[in-house]
């Protein structure tokens, strides 16, 4: 992976306007392939809109996004799913009266035999440490776990870009640890950006980090010069633990 190497992802003057708030303005963004991304901004800072719009949860006002050299601003969720592009949302998505493995395996199907359906579930299931509870109803989870299974739902889809909105809020200390491990692995074979508040845990998986602020891009730096940075501080970080 070099700097000169076509984008998986980017985005030229992405806008999205809901009335008259300017919720994504004029964003211009790339990521490149493999690359692990982490998106951070206070709140209200525009981070989930540009999400919805890289995911086509939301048709962008105006601008481009371009995946694997194809324009998909304002394609529908199934077809951006279907050329690569998974993502896991603050809204649970999983049927929490099947079991772990019927969870996983039901994404899988959705484009695979029954067979490789197994397989691949079989696989993923190792991966998000759920084989030994993959016959435990998803609603008899822990937190963590129930986010696990989430992730794995998206894996089943083997995109080749992974969108995670706040993956590990609400988890204990062992639960974030064991997620940047699992993301650390994921980001062996994909690309993948995540929006996360959590600064400890920014600090386990990320390399670069971009800030938003007011609907456009403040920063964009490695992990460390951002969560230094002074305008960060001011705009973001402020009583946050960062030290
Ligand atoms: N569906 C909507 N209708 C109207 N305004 C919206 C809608 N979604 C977001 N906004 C507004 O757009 C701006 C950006 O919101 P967004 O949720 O994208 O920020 P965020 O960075 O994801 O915040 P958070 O960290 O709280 O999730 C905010 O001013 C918000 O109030």
């Amino acid at each position: 992976m070099t700097d000169t190497a076509a984008p998986l992802l980017s985005t030229r003057s992405l806008t999205m306007l809901f009335g008259g708030v300017v919720a994504v303005d004029a964003v211009d963004f790339s990521l490149a392939p493999g690359e692990l991304r982490c998106l951070i901004g206070p709140n209200g800072a525009g981070k989930s809109t540009f999400f919805k719009m890289l995911s086509g949860q939301y048709v962008p006002t105006a601008g481009e996004i371009t995946f694997r050299s194809r324009s998909i601003a304002g394609s529908a969720p199934h077809e951006i799913a279907r050329l690569g592009i998974g993502i896991k949302t603050q809204v649970p998505n999983v049927f929490n009266g099947l079991d772990v493995h019927e969870n996983i395996w039901l994404a899988a199907r959705r484009r695979n035999s029954p067979s490789t359906a197994r397989r691949i579930a079989r696989d993923i299931l190792e991966r998000i440490r759920l084989s030994h509870r993959s016959m435990v109803p998803v609603g008899h989870l822990s937190h963590g776990q129930r986010q696990w299974v989430e992730i794995g739902m998206v894996l089943a889809g083997d995109p080749e870009l992974v969108l995670l909105d706040e993956p590990a809020a609400g988890m204990t200390d062992e639960e974030t640890r064991l997620t940047a491990e699992l993301i650390r692995e994921i980001n062996a074979s994909r690309a993948l950006i995540i929006v996360e508040h959590d600064i400890q845990f920014i600090r386990m998986i990320a390399d670069k980090v971009t800030v938003f602020h007011q609907g456009g891009i403040l920063m964009e730096d490695k992990a460390d010069t951002v969560l230094k940075d002074q305008r960060v501080r001011d705009v973001y970080l402020g009583k946050k633990e960062y030290a």
